[in-house]
């Protein structure tokens, strides 16, 4: 049981693609949920990370990376983050140290204009700038939003982000936890296995491959006998040159795309993996409902 004065609540992380959003819960978190990439928009569905201490339980909402609305996954995904913001009990706008304030983060004050949440400020990433170039880059947001706090932080390296927990913890309800302490995310590992492949094929094809890749995992079975997973995963690109391209010389890409997840799912589950890739084309699919419900983009609404 726990004590009188536990408190628990919800904090949504939101900010431009590729501001440090996952990399900030996996610190907090201590393991990798959400998965990096050093490349825009990795983090398309709500990742749900738990923080339980002593006295208090913080459950983050990873929030898609904002920008305008594109096509209708793009609309989708502003949605999300807009009815989350309002539900939750603090909102983290994270921003780039090494960037100022451009259009992308007045389009995101703009969408938390008339939110009524606690909004934090949170500059990431000051590993990278000198300390006196702080103070004015803070004062480009201050102009224009009035945020309850201001924090700097490395998230990467863990700086100050123990500074910023407690001050969450002084915005959230007295409440008992929504999660057994053991818990870190209600993520089902299907869907992490498919990021892991999609942050591969990201990492390895550089530019070549967009964004509009996606990953369905088939199947998952461990094999009765022995400690070996079955996966069977589905790599789905919207034009047949990007296939080609995944496909590599003489198969040599998808091969090592394969080899590389494979590595870090065996990790995941401790057991040996078989891995089966495969790669389809569906043209347009961002714009199709059926495909977006199928990835796990929309609601059953
Ligand atoms: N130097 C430095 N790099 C960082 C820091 N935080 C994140 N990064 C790097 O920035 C890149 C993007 O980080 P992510 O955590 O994937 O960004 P994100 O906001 O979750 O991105 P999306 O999922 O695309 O919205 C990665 O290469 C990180 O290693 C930091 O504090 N310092």
């Amino acid at each position: 049981m726990k004590e009188k004065g536990f408190r628990s609540g919800f904090v949504a992380l939101i900010g431009r693609p590729n501001v440090g959003k996952s990399t900030l819960l996996n610190q907090v978190l201590g393991q990798k949920v959400a998965i990096m990439s050093d490349k825009p928009q990795t983090t398309r569905n709500q990742i749900r990370g738990v923080h339980t201490t002593d006295d208090a339980q913080i459950i983050f909402l990873d929030t898609p990376g904002i920008h305008k609305p594109k096509s209708r996954l793009g609309d989708w995904m502003v949605k999300t983050a807009r009815d989350t913001f309002e539900e939750v009990d603090v909102v983290l706008f994270l921003v780039d140290a090494k960037e100022g304030a451009g259009s992308g983060d007045r389009f995101i004050m703009d969408l938390l204009r008339d939110v009524k949440t606690p909004i934090f400020l949170v500059v990431n990433k000051i590993d990278q700038v000198h300390p006196e170039s702080l103070l004015p880059l803070i004062d480009q947001y201050r102009n224009r939003f009035s945020f309850r706090e201001v924090v700097p932080i490395s998230a990467l390296h863990g700086n100050n982000t123990s500074k910023l927990l407690e001050l969450i913890l002084k915005e959230l309800p007295e409440g008992p936890p929504y999660y057994p302490s053991e818990y870190v995310t209600d993520h089902p590992e299907r869907f992490i296995v498919g990021e892991l492949i999609r942050e591969k094929v990201l990492h390895l094809t550089r530019e070549e491959i967009p964004h509009s890749v996606a990953v369905v995992v088939e199947e998952m079975s461990r094999e009765e006998e022995g400690d070996l997973v079955n996966v069977r995963a589905t790599i789905i690109t919207e034009r047949s040159s990007q296939k080609g391209i995944l496909i590599g010389k003489q198969g040599s890409m998808l091969k090592e795309v394969g080899r590389r997840a494979r590595e870090e799912i065996q990790r995941l589950l401790g057991s040996k993996v078989y891995l089966d890739l495969w790669i389809k084309v569906k043209k347009d699919w961002r714009n199709e409902d059926f495909y977006l419900r199928q990835f796990g983009y929309r609601d059953e609404d």
